[in-house]
């Protein structure tokens, strides 16, 4: 069966979830349907509008929340089946597909954030069957890096119903990270290419009914390394969400069928920090098991990051030295397959001093 509590799950106390965290009021709900307008030709003026919404949820939140986002409602339902059933699997079955040190992807029980064990049970893939990452060297060992699927036999439709998942959730992506380039004050392509080799990659989280949600974590504190998170989530809730104008916790409302949508550390350094990438977490109950799908939207593994020229300027200087997103991913998963004794990599270690 399951997990089973132990010290490995603790949080520090003040990292600890206190026991009334208030609802996200206030988190902007944005209707998508302008882009979905008969033949794409919405009006102008509802497009503005959308852009206008986008850029000041960007600036406040770093969150928000789609509707009629074109995802079929029948592909949520069926996801969220395929995934109870495949969670609810025997433990051998799943750790015959459990991910290892060199492959990040399939089953996994045991990740850490932050060093503390999360209260959590993953399913990864990406949308591309193979995803290679090129020969770099680290501590002298130069090597090609290749993530390959691992899916279970059970349940049978499982494989087809995360590829649909993949497939329909990208083309939502896509249409974001648009609508965000245009609420940057870009050409709506400007970001295009650096997703045309794109690194997607997706989760199944479950987070099982938990002893003790006063001392461990779904998720532990965090800020998701690639550009754009399109997440599920189902009505349980957890998702908690660090307010920017007051660094409280707050509890994101579950809406049904709708995503959540944000701002990952990439953004944040192409906007040269005219968007923020923002802490959040997920507290985990004793009563109900909680599921979730991120998609996370990441770049070529050969795309270096940096800021974007458009959006610097004498006055408004480069923050970040350029880092390259193959070797970040790569530094990421390894340190949260098993616990260190430092830091994981931070966009910060890549900020420039500023005079
Ligand atoms: O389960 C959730 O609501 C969020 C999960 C999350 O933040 C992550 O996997 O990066
Ligand atoms: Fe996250």
């Amino acid at each position: 069966m399951g997990l089973e509590f132990d010290q490995a799950f603790i949080q520090a106390e003040e990292h600890r979830p206190k026991s009334a965290i208030s609802a996200a009021d206030g988190i902007p709900v944005i209707d998508l349907s302008p882009l979905f307008a008969a033949g794409g030709t919405g009006s102008q003026e509802a497009l503005d509008g959308l852009i206008a919404e986008v850029k000041s949820a960007c600036k406040d939140w770093g969150f928000f929340q789609v509707i009629n986002h074109g995802v079929s409602v029948e592909l949520l339902e069926r996801i969220q089946a395929e995934a109870r059933e495949f969670f609810a699997l025997p433990s051998e079955e799943k750790l015959r597909i459990r991910r290892g040190e060199e492959n990040p992807l399939g089953f996994y029980e045991a990740e850490n954030t932050k060093n503390v064990r999360d209260w959590k049970e993953v399913f990864d893939f990406v949308s591309s069957e193979r995803t290679e990452l090129p020969a770099t060297e680290i501590a002298g060992d130069v090597r090609t890096v290749v993530f390959w699927n691992q899916w279970p036999e059970h349940p049978p439709k499982f494989r087809d119903t995360c590829q649909e998942y993949a497939r329909q959730v990208e083309m939502l992506a896509r249409q974001l990270l648009e609508l965000l380039s245009l609420s940057l004050g870009l050409p709506a392509i400007r970001l295009n290419s650096f997703f045309e080799d794109d690194m997607n990659f997706i989760r199944l989280n479950h987070y099982p009914q938990c002893p003790e949600p006063q001392l461990a974590l779904g998720v532990g504190r965090h800020k998701d390394g690639g550009a754009l998170t399109v997440l599920f989530q189902d009505e349980v809730g957890g998702l908690d969400v660090r307010r920017k104008r007051d660094g409280e916790w707050v509890r994101v409302k579950p809406i049904p069928n709708s995503f959540i949508i944000n701002v990952g550390d990439i953004i944040q350094v192409w906007s040269n920090d005219a968007y923020e990438s923002v802490e959040h977490r997920v507290s985990v109950n004793s009563e109900r098991d909680r599921f979730s799908f991120p998609f996370f939207f990441n770049p070529a593994h050969y795309v270096n990051v940096k800021p974007l020229e458009e959006l610097t300027s004498e006055e408004n200087p480069a923050r970040y030295v350029e880092y390259n997103w193959g070797q970040f991913f790569k530094a990421r998963k390894n340190s949260n397959f098993r616990k260190l004794d430092k830091e994981n990599v931070q966009i910060s270690h890549f900020k420039q001093a500023t005079s």
